[in-house]
């Protein structure tokens, strides 16, 4: 008697959004940190997640990720429910988390061969990706340095790598910027903008409003974990610069005498 093979999951859906999100909720003992956020992302956008410190970012990204199983809500990438099919749907998603733990006894080459082995890729086409990515994040002198001697900016580029090899349709980067020189980061802007003028959806999460504005075409601006604005990045800064408009929306700033035991001048 032969075993039957397991059904394949379902592809992605055509003219589905690249993610979405519906009544997404997660709480941490007696905190919420997200409260029924309801998200579309359309496929092809550079998307921006905004929010102070706390807002839920993060928790949202992972459980639109396949990395923190919601309390409740569904999330699709490309109409596939990530928490029902999460082989299929993690084919076609990148992910860079936030804090991202690699194994780090690895070289920076060997990382991004072992992430793309692991996707399914046959070794000479991982070796030539590798090649590329190491070359485009100006990572080819450090390609048999071990990864735990990287610098932070260094991992995060490796990170960015390891979840670019397998060409996702949708990546997802917490916070790819931070730790990284102007120089990268302009490389790795320059290597998103190429991904999305391909086809491909990137939604990045950050706290410079500047950049978001100047890089993303949408954005979403969340607060104690819900969604207070999304769109169009024209539409939802209506005018102000997004940095006056996430002011406006989020509130929070501490205006007044500051501390006064900081002042250093006597007069
Ligand atoms: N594992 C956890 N255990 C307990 N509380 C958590 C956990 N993860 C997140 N939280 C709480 O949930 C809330 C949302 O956190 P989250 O990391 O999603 O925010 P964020 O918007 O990404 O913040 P930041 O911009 O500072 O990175 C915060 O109040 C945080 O303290």
């Amino acid at each position: 008697m032969t075993t039957p093979s397991p059904l394949p999951g379902p592809g992605a859906v055509p003219g589905s959004p690249a993610i979405a999100l519906h009544g997404l909720w997660r709480r941490f003992g007696q905190k919420i940190a997200v409260a029924g956020i309801d998200l579309v992302i359309p496929a092809g956008s550079f998307y921006g997640l905004v929010g102070p410190n706390g807002a839920g970012k993060t928790t949202t990204l992972s459980m639109a990720t396949g990395l923190l199983r919601p309390d409740a809500g569904t999330a699709l990438v490309h109409g596939v429910d990530i928490w029902a099919h999460p082989v299929e749907a993690k084919r076609i998603l990148g992910v860079l988390p936030d804090g991202v733990r690699l194994f780090d006894r690895l070289s920076g080459a060997q990382l991004v061969t072992y992430a793309g082995l692991l996707q399914g890729l046959d070794r000479a086409t991982v070796v030539s990706r590798t090649g590329d990515l190491l070359a485009a994040l100006g990572l080819e002198e450090a390609r048999d340095t071990l990864v735990v001697d990287y610098s932070a900016g260094m991992t995060k580029k490796i990170a960015l790598a390891c979840a670019l090899v397998h060409a996702p349709r949708v990546l997802v980067l917490d916070e790819p910027f931070e730790a990284v020189d102007p120089v990268s980061a302009a490389n790795i802007r320059e290597i998103l903008h190429q991904y999305v003028a391909g086809g491909g959806t990137v939604v990045v999460s950050s706290h410079v409003m500047d950049l978001v504005q100047r890089m993303c075409d949408h954005v979403a601006v969340i607060s104690d974990g819900h969604v207070l604005a999304a769109g169009r990045v024209d539409d939802v800064r209506a005018g102000s610069s997004l940095e006056e408009r996430f002011v406006e929306l989020v509130g929070g700033r501490i205006t007044g005498e500051g501390i006064a035991w900081l002042r250093t001048s006597s007069d």
